[in-house]
């Protein structure tokens, strides 16, 4: 059962389940030619051989009220890219692939990279900043949302409710956040949200006091949530990290450019599950250890651009506060679990738990040892003051890709 509560500093816009996907779609139709939508599709071209983007593209086929879409294809060999082709060939809307790795758009990454402008970290970061300048370049569309292409429990009123808040002539937000819960097979899942975000914003909250960016992180309600909205204004000066820190810094961002007041987040399913990473408790360069690391120096990093002075003493403090608020939460995640139905493993929670407090002393050494190394892209206004006519070559390189058979 939903609740209605506003208990954060940001709008939450709870699903009362009282209107249908049909509903919300026909009014997104109605005001789509006042605000013109597009999708964002980062993915891998391994996700297309794996179940959930058929699912996905099935189901966008009849999301009709969409302007565009623009999928950004990773780790593709030329043959592969002519496979995506075919395979989102389906998508009745208008549609391009970004050819991340192909030659013309390295061409256009190698020459942003002579002005040190071009992600210099291969990922998810990188391909969502070409996504982003594509739309930008485009200017087909005035508000644009982005998804995963790994969610195995997508449903259409995934993307129309995720659109709703930004597209309503009304309302006032220019960015929306989704959110859910992770579960799958019976498990409670989201494990970094749970056992890493959480818990460590609150004991941030009880060493550091009052703290304005701190009330407004720990207001969402999936931070790491992979889908979130956005009216066009608001691209051009985003910076992103690109490593794992995106999600944290995304929200981030937007604290930084905007009144809390515009921004909300929106429920947009039930149990969604995704494709999950190992913990690789052994290599901090993996999976969710590398994860937690990014998103600990993401967190950090903003705190310190606030003001607040990080020291070894400080780190300990923290350490020591985010592990027993942690086994707390880990309690609390149980018995919720329990009465669920869903099955919960206490002893790989807490050892989850270790593994985190580990790396956020990973993440703050790192910090202190060298403050200045910021994995941030450079925003698109940045890139087109150097490079003004760059959204050309990349139009020019996205169009002549999309022609070659
Ligand atoms: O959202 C999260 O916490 C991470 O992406 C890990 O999710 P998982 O535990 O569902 O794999």
């Amino acid at each position: 059962m939903a609740d209605f509560v506003q208990n954060g500093v940001i709008g939450t816009l709870h699903n009362l389940r009282s209107r249908t996907t049909e509903d919300l779609e026909a009014d997104l139709h109605e005001w789509s030619s006042q605000t013109p939508m597009a999708l964002v599709l980062p993915s891998l071209y391994s996700e297309l051989e794996g179940p959930a983007l058929e699912r996905i593209i099935d189901k966008l086929t009849q999301a009709t009220y969409v302007n565009e879409i623009i999928i950004g294809l990773d780790r593709a060999n030329a043959s592969q890219f002519e496979h995506a082709k075919k395979f989102f060939s389906r998508l009745p809307q208008r549609h391009v692939i970004l050819w991340n790795d192909g030659p013309r758009l390295r061409e256009v990454d190698r020459l942003l990279s002579e002005q040190d402008l071009a992600p210099s970290e291969p990922g998810k970061g990188r391909n969502v900043w070409y996504c982003m300048g594509y739309f930008l370049a485009s200017g087909k569309s005035e508000a644009v949302a982005l998804h995963d292409c790994d969610i195995v429990t997508y449903e259409r009123d995934m993307l129309a409710r995720l659109f709703y808040p930004v597209v309503h002539p009304q309302f006032n937000y220019v960015f929306c956040k989704g959110y859910y819960y992770r579960a799958a097979q019976g498990r409670l899942n989201g494990r970094v949200v749970r056992l890493l975000v959480a818990p460590l914003i609150r004991a941030m909250q009880i060493t550091l006091g009052d703290n304005d960016y701190l009330d407004y992180m720990g207001s969402f309600r999936y931070p790491l949530a992979g889908e979130f909205s956005m009216k066009a204004e608001v691209v051009p000066s985003l910076r992103i990290p690109s490593d794992w820190g995106l999600e944290i810094g995304t929200l981030s961002e937007m604290y930084r450019n905007y009144s809390h007041h515009r921004i909300c987040q929106v429920d947009i399913a039930d149990a969604y599950d995704h494709k999950h990473q190992d913990l690789s408790a052994e290599d901090a360069a993996k999976g969710l250890n590398r994860m937690c690391i990014d998103i600990c120096k993401a967190l950090i990093r903003k705190l310190a651009v606030n003001g607040v002075v990080f020291s070894p003493e400080l780190l300990r403090t923290l350490k020591a506060c985010y592990y027993r608020t942690a086994l707390d939460l880990v309690d609390h995640y149980y018995n919720d679990a329990v009465m669920s139905g869903l099955t919960l493993d206490r002893h790989r929670e807490e050892a989850t738990v270790e593994l985190f407090g580990q790396g956020l002393m990973q993440a703050g050494e790192a910090f202190l040892n060298k403050p200045h190394d910021a994995p941030f892209i450079a925003s698109w206004s940045r890139a087109i003051s150097a490079m003004p006519d760059v959204f050309e070559m990349i139009l020019n390189a996205v169009r002549n890709d999309q022609g070659d058979a």
